[in-house]
């Protein structure tokens, strides 16, 4: 866990560390209130905050998002009646007390940066709530509660197990899983960095820093991806044909998969529609010297001049399977949304099965842990395709731990390699055309 041991000199609000805390409480409001993914937030909400401050805020709003329902609980025993949900005193509070018994700040700085918050409001108020409750010498619980509603959806779909599974994974930091370039240096990075790898071709390091200052960035022998994202790639490369093959990499930037793709031989089109991801994508093709052509393009209008060996759909989704990195997805995905971006997947999946040579592979996947994302998807696409079966994988294509369902497709889900620590929530299937 990070910690930020800010000791508050006295003489101003900005020299208490109080514009980072603005941040914070601006990063808050954005994603709680108008439902905006916190990394989207971030460059309008640090506008006015700088150097290591703008990554404090950042921790700060991203920790509170973590373990939020045990803040709330904690606040809501010490007032005799509860706050609103989006009061100041609130958001005021979740903030001094996130700092004060998680991100190890001292008590007398983590409410004297916060108080300016709430001026000409409920400052007796905040100072109070935080004085009972941090004098009282309580503490949160080790394994955080997820939001009800989304503890009631994933017991619903999965059962209790894997809720637990993710109440586990928010309480440890997760770990940085890298892809490698070339499979045959796995050791070698493993050992340079530090790290373990789970299979060839990845490597995992605990409590990495600047991933830019780590060895093997500048050269571009890996890439950040975690273990389970880069499974979708794995499945394609497996099918590759001799030599190489075409493959069209869909919904692509920033590029993960491209990468893997490119790397495994194929000749790779990667398509998206969002010229800020591509740049994105761009500067990672350059940085490993990997090649691919990239289309800027909305896929429900584009269409390839011919079909391809090997055609991957990394479908837009509600995200919720990156809640360990992206915790606000607990706070902000509804089901409209989760059914917003299902509308949307079935358009692309019916839409791109066509750009698929006969006996060519097909490979959709979303990083979602909601079943309308990923078997609803499925079993909605082989009712309208016959002409696509599943291509069940070898085990042995899977990181240990990770399961071929019993249908063929792979369900990744937070309880699993949980003694490794972890791996993002998957769901990936591998069709095979007709040919
Ligand atoms: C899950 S992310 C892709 C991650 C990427 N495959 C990787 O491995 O780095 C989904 C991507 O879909 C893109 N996208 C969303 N709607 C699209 C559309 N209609 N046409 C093309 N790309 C789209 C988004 O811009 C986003 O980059």
């Amino acid at each position: 866990m990070p910690r930020f041991n800010r000791d508050a000199p006295a003489d101003s609000a900005d020299a208490l560390g109080t514009p980072s805390r603005r941040a914070a409480l601006r990063l808050l409001d954005a994603v709680l209130r108008r439902g905006e993914p916190l990394e989207q937030a971030l460059v309008a909400a640090t506008r006015h905050v700088y150097g290591p401050d703008r990554g404090l805020a950042h921790a700060i709003a991203a920790e509170v998002l973590r373990r939020l329902p045990d803040l709330d609980a904690l606040i809501d025993s010490v007032t005799e009646r509860p706050l609103p949900d989006d009061a100041k005193a609130r958001m005021a509070l979740r903030i001094a007390l996130v700092q004060a018994l998680v991100l190890g700040t001292p008590h007398h700085a983590a409410i004297a940066t916060v108080l300016p918050l709430v001026d000409g409001g409920p400052r007796k108020l905040v100072h109070g709530v935080f004085g009972a409750i941090t004098r009282s010498g309580v503490l949160l619980p080790e394994i955080p509660a997820l939001p009800p509603l989304v503890e009631a959806r994933w017991d619903a779909a999965w059962g209790a197990e894997m809720a637990e599974g993710a109440q586990a994974a928010i309480a440890a930091p997760p770990p940085l899983d890298l892809t490698l370039a070339d499979p045959a240096e796995t050791d070698h990075w493993a050992a340079e960095l530090g790290g373990i790898s789970l299979m060839p071709g990845h490597v995992r390091v605990a409590d990495a820093g600047s991933v830019t200052d780590l060895p093997g960035f500048a050269e571009g022998r890996w890439w950040v991806q975690d273990i389970a994202a880069s499974i979708p790639a794995r499945l394609l490369a497996d099918r590759a044909p001799a030599g190489g093959g075409a493959a069209i990499d869909l919904c692509a930037a920033p590029g993960g998969k491209t990468l893997q793709l490119a790397a495994a031989g194929f000749h790779v089109a990667a398509v998206d529609v969002s010229n800020a991801r591509i740049k994105r994508l761009r500067e990672n093709l350059f940085r490993t010297r990997l090649k691919a052509e990239v289309i800027a393009a909305d896929v429900l209008t584009w269409a390839p001049d011919q079909p391809a060996d090997a055609l991957l759909i990394d479908a837009p989704c509600s995200a919720t399977g990156i809640f360990r990195r992206h915790p606000d997805v607990l706070h902000r995905v509804h089901p409209p949304i989760i059914e917003e971006m299902a509308l949307l997947q079935a358009r692309l999946f019916a839409r791109a099965a066509d750009w698929v040579k006969p006996g060519g592979t097909l490979v959709f996947a979303t990083c979602s842990l909601e079943t309308q994302e990923g078997e609803v998807q499925l079993a909605r696409f082989l009712r309208d395709r016959p002409d696509y079966a599943i291509d069940a994988p070898d085990a042995a294509l899977l990181p240990p731990g990770v399961p071929v369902h019993a249908d063929g497709y792979v369900r990744t889900l937070p309880g699993m390699l949980v003694d490794r620590g972890g791996c993002d929530g998957f769901f990936i299937v591998r069709l095979r055309r007709d040919g």
